[in-house]
């Protein structure tokens, strides 16, 4: 079943720091939406507000859902969360790692089935890394462990992906195919997607939706065209850009050298 995901009123942040303040979003089921914005703007933060990593205030709806009524497991079994650096368990090669993304939908003391396995096999296949599978995680490289962590969140199949900065460490190439195998999730799945992109070409490329943020407020929200504006990136990134536009139309930001 696909289902969109919904923020009311939306408040987060740490302590005595207020960082994210009453954001209203709503991304249909199937959309793909990207926030942007400058470094310490609350990207992550609106993530993990969705995610009920930090505390916050106001409503997070998965589908019909809200997520404070759910608890963790049925929670991960809707929602799949992709950190900035997660940190890495000891001792479990690249299979057993991926296989964790299949615990919310195990019994509670049953093991993982060959079904899990035959899921775990594919996702490995589509990101590229079945040659490493009996690999220790630790011991990949930093962008092989981005995958095997994006992977062990695909495994998880769930109908909301929440990736912040997926593309970290990436090369060209990987970043492609991972952002292609989300696209099709999307359009094969209705896999709703929310990702922080700091690239914003690719922004361009993929989300059909941007929200650009700062100081914890939307301040623009529309198509990459709309929000993607030489103004704008000066206004809240203080950067010179120029907008070109790809062959296939979307917008392509490229920097400009000089004062
Ligand atoms: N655990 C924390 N405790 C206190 N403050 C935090 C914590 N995590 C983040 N912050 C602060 O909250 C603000 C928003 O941080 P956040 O990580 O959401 O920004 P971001 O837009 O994702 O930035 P970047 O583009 O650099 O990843 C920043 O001022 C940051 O210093």
């Amino acid at each position: 079943m696909t289902v969109g995901l919904t923020l009311r009123d939306l408040s987060a942040g740490y302590r005595k720091h207020p960082v994210l303040h009453e954001v209203e979003l709503d991304v249909p089921a199937g959309g793909w939406l990207a926030i942007i914005g400058a470094n310490g703007t609350g990207k992550s933060t609106l993530l993990k507000a969705i995610a009920g990593l930090v505390p916050h205030t106001g409503d997070v709806w998965i589908g019909e859902h809200k997520a404070s009524e759910l608890g963790r497991r049925e929670l991960a079994r809707k929602l799949g969360y992709l950190p900035q650096g997660a940190s890495l368990p000891d001792g479990l090669t690249v299979t057993d790692y991926v296989l964790l993304g299949r615990t919310p939908h195990l019994g509670a003391l049953a093991r993982e089935g060959q079904s899990d396995v035959d899921i775990v096999t594919a996702v490995l296949g589509r990101l590229d890394l079945s040659h490493l599978a009996s690999r220790q995680l630790r011991t990949l490289s930093g962008g092989e462990q981005q995958r095997a962590v994006l992977a062990r969140v695909l495994a998880q199949h769930t109908g909301v992906l929440l990736l912040d900065e997926p593309t970290t460490g990436l090369d060209i190439g990987h970043a492609q195919i991972l952002l292609e195998l989300v696209d099709t999730l999307r359009r094969e799945d209705g896999t709703t997607v929310v990702s922080t992109l700091h690239d914003l070409t690719f922004a361009a490329q993929y989300a059909d939706r941007i929200v650009l943020i700062n100081c914890g407020r939307v301040v623009a929200t529309g198509t990459p065209d709309e929000v993607l504006t030489a103004q704008a990136l000066t206004e809240y990134y203080g950067a010179r850009t120029t907008l070109l536009t790809a062959p296939d139309g979307s917008r392509v930001v490229a920097p400009l050298r000089g004062s």
